[in-house]
């Protein structure tokens, strides 16, 4: 039997022999003896076939090998295992690459790089080596011993193994190949089809996340550039390419100021100011644009920017507004729509301002067409929520058995004759928005309950529904019937009358501000295109006098009436008949100061007899007396146009309202007490 091949390994550390012989172990089993050698403890020649040692000790080794043995000197890999968890390591970061010695670091490094691991920065440390301690990762292959203090997180990537070309090197030296050769060939076969099954996973997963990421970019509606630290652009997606007709190919991996007109994208990596939602002029565009610095482990990485064509943005609002118009769920009227001068219709508005800035159910009261629904409409394009829809209904108009489907909407198969699918009620089309529930006086019993629900609630259930839907709306509730009244006759519930009567708000009617009448006919005449017709002075009056039971709507009515039937001068007798025959106003409806201005009227204007009583309530008080002269000269001063004939003629008519008692001669003219009182409520 022929005697057993001896192998010697020398290295630095036990570590590392052990490592060598346990791997060498493996494949030559008993064929050959091993013995280990750490070279500082070696004091003579070894007698052996073959050394295996080291790179970092070639040239030490020598004294200690005879003439007869050959050394090979190992070449070295990583355990492929542990290349898995360098590759999560963010891309750039500084990382130390500890070794025991600079030979050893440049190994690993080389290793390192030739395994594919090149989107880090490795920095070689060993003893002796002084490294930037702002680093806070470590690699090691086992040593972690050399790693510097300060060091955070040491990977260890494991021992480096003798690499398959040294194992072959050491069986063709000791003669024994050919036995071992396909054993080992295939083991190390392999290793490396199972590493590249799992490198192929995870390359597949990375494609997979990447293909998914550029659906998602190409697919937003914004557009998306993204820039890396050099200012190179990295991303830019279909609706960037759309925008600023630039194919990418021709842009990635270029500089951004040189390919992307106009951009701002550089400015944020170099400031560090980030843009929110800025408005931008691309040429003749203009965009919507956010732009932010992107960070990895707290360091910047490059800039984004997203942005919307505006014009985009305002063809979809458009689109939006036309299709709640075409719904008729638009309101169209604002406060300056609101016609009038008067204090009355001044506070009513000025109130209704104050109303829809808060988001509180407001019930309006006012007699029949007084403009009801024009302050609600009013109301909503001045709140928050102008850019929803605006649905009103109107409780009396629809039949009861029609107005809960109309309300609540209702399931598929919710009672014959219901539409496929389903239909939504008011009070889903008007989520986000305003619901108008005009005339809810005439709301049936059964339905105020429901009603009283969804207010209290804040969700509706369709009719035949199981599940409730949650909305957010604002309710504006109008009636002209006297809802405490209803309450006492039990037709309307006290609970729900004080769960819309939250802000109440009252329009005045006409009779109360006849001084808008002229502006409201002018204003009508306007509208029906006929500002060519003239209202003679006695029309005027009538109508200014007229008893306006129905408001507005009654004298809009009028004014059309008459645009009809007159061709310039709108005398009397082209008023309607109803308006001529009866109606004369009721004296009795009129409260006193309003039937003393009505008269009054007929002649001149309110200011000057406010001024005459003014005068004379003045001479009174400083017991003096004033006549027709003076009051004319006054009114000079107070740019109010009266000669004394004027004044004359004022005073009688005064006279004839108690508000004067006109004396003889020198005596001059008195105020009376009503006339004070008169006098009084003008000026409040
Ligand atoms: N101040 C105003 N200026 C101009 N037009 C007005 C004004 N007030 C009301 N109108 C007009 O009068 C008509 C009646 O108004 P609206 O329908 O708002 O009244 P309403 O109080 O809701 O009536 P109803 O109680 O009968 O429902 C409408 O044509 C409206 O345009």
């Amino acid at each position: 039997m022929s005697k057993k091949k001896e192998l010697a390994i020398i290295t630095m550390s036990e570590a590392t022999n052990h490592l060598f012989k346990e791997q060498l172990t493996e494949v030559l089993k008993d064929k050959v003896n091993i013995v280990g050698y750490v070279i500082n403890d070696l004091e003579e020649v070894v007698q052996v076939d073959l050394i295996l040692s080291t790179n970092s000790l070639n040239g030490k080794v020598n004294k200690y090998v005879s003439k007869d043995s050959e050394v090979v000197f190992a070449r070295r890999s990583l355990d492929i295992s542990s290349l898995e968890k360098l590759i999560k390591i963010s891309t750039g970061k500084q990382v130390l690459l500890v070794n025991n010695t600079k030979l050893a670091a440049q190994e690993t490094e080389t290793i390192l790089k030739e395994a594919g691991i090149d989107h880090i920065e490795l920095i070689l440390s060993y003893p002796g080596k002084e490294v930037d301690d702002e680093i806070k990762l470590a690699i090691t292959p086992e040593e972690v011993e050399y790693v510097p203090e300060g060091v955070e997180q040491i990977i260890d990537i494991g021992s480096r193994v003798l690499d398959l070309t040294t194992i072959v090197e050491v069986l063709i030296k000791l003669n024994l190949l050919d036995e071992k050769a396909n054993l080992l060939v295939s083991k190390h076969i392999r290793q490396l089809v199972k590493l590249n099954k799992e490198l192929d996973t995870n390359i597949k997963k990375v494609e997979k996340a990447n293909k998914m990421l550029e659906t998602v970019i190409n697919h937003v509606h914004d557009g998306i550039i993204y820039i890396n630290k050099r200012e190179e652009v990295e991303v830019f997606n279909q609706m960037a390419e759309d925008f600023f007709e630039i194919k990418a190919e021709d842009v990635i991996n270029k500089n951004v100021v040189d390919k992307v007109p106009n951009t701002k994208l550089h400015q944020v990596l170099r400031t560090g100011l980030e843009d929110i939602n800025a408005l931008q002029n691309v040429g003749d565009k203009k965009i919507v644009t956010t732009r932010v610095l992107v960070k990895q482990d707290e360091a910047i990485i490059g800039a984004l920017a997203t942005f919307k064509d505006i014009t985009e943005v305002k063809k979809l609002e458009q689109n939006l507004r036309k299709k709640l118009k075409d719904k008729g769920h638009i309101a169209k009227y604002r406060f300056n729509d609101i016609i009038g001068e008067s204090e009355a219709i001044n506070k009513a508005i000025k109130k209704a301002k104050n109303l829809a800035k808060s988001e509180s159910t407001i019930l309006i009261q006012g007699e029949s067409g007084t403009g009801k629904e024009l302050f609600a409409q009013a109301i909503h394009n001045y709140s928050n929520r102008a850019e929803a829809s605006f649905v009103a209904i109107n409780c009396a108009a629809i039949p009861e058995s029609l107005l809960e489907s109309e309300l609540f909407g209702y399931e598929d198969g919710a009672f014959t004759g219901a539409k496929k699918g389903g239909r939504p009620g008011v009070f889903e089309q008007a989520h986000t928005g305003t619901i108008f529930l005009d005339e809810i006086g005439d709301m049936p019993l059964n339905i105020q309950t429901r009603l009283l629900r969804v207010l209290q609630e804040k969700e509706v259930m369709r009719i035949g529904a199981t599940k409730v839907a949650p909305i957010d709306i604002r309710v504006i509730a109008a009636t002209n019937k006297d809802l405490k009244r209803l309450i006492n006759e039990n037709k309307f519930r006290e609970d729900l009358y004080y769960r819309l009567n939250v802000l109440p708000l009252e329009i005045p009617n006409l009779n109360n501000r006849r001084e808008d009448i002229p502006l409201l006919i002018n204003f009508f005449l306007q509208r029906f295109n006929r500002e060519d017709l003239v209202i003679t002075k006695g029309t005027m009056s009538k109508l200014y006098n007229y008893n306006w039971e129905g408001n507005i709507r009654e004298l809009e009515n009028c004014v059309e009436y008459i645009t009809q039937t007159c061709n310039n001068k709108v005398r009397l007798d082209a008023l309607p008949p109803y308006l001529k025959n009866n109606h004369r106003i009721n004296d009795g409806d009129l409260d006193e100061l309003e039937k003393i201005k009505v008269d009054l009227k007929e002649l001149g204007d309110i200011i000057e007899y406010k001024l005459i009583l003014n005068e004379l309530y003045l001479a009174k008080q400083l017991d003096e007396h004033i006549g027709r002269r003076e009051i004319a000269k006054s009114a000079k001063i107070n740019e109010v146009q009266l000669s004394s004939q004027m004044v004359r003629s004022r005073l009688k008519k005064l006279e004839k309202q108690g508000l004067v008692k006109i004396g003889r001669g020198r005596q001059g003219t008195e105020i009376t007490d009503k006339g004070i009182q008169i006098l009084k409520k003008l000026n409040s």
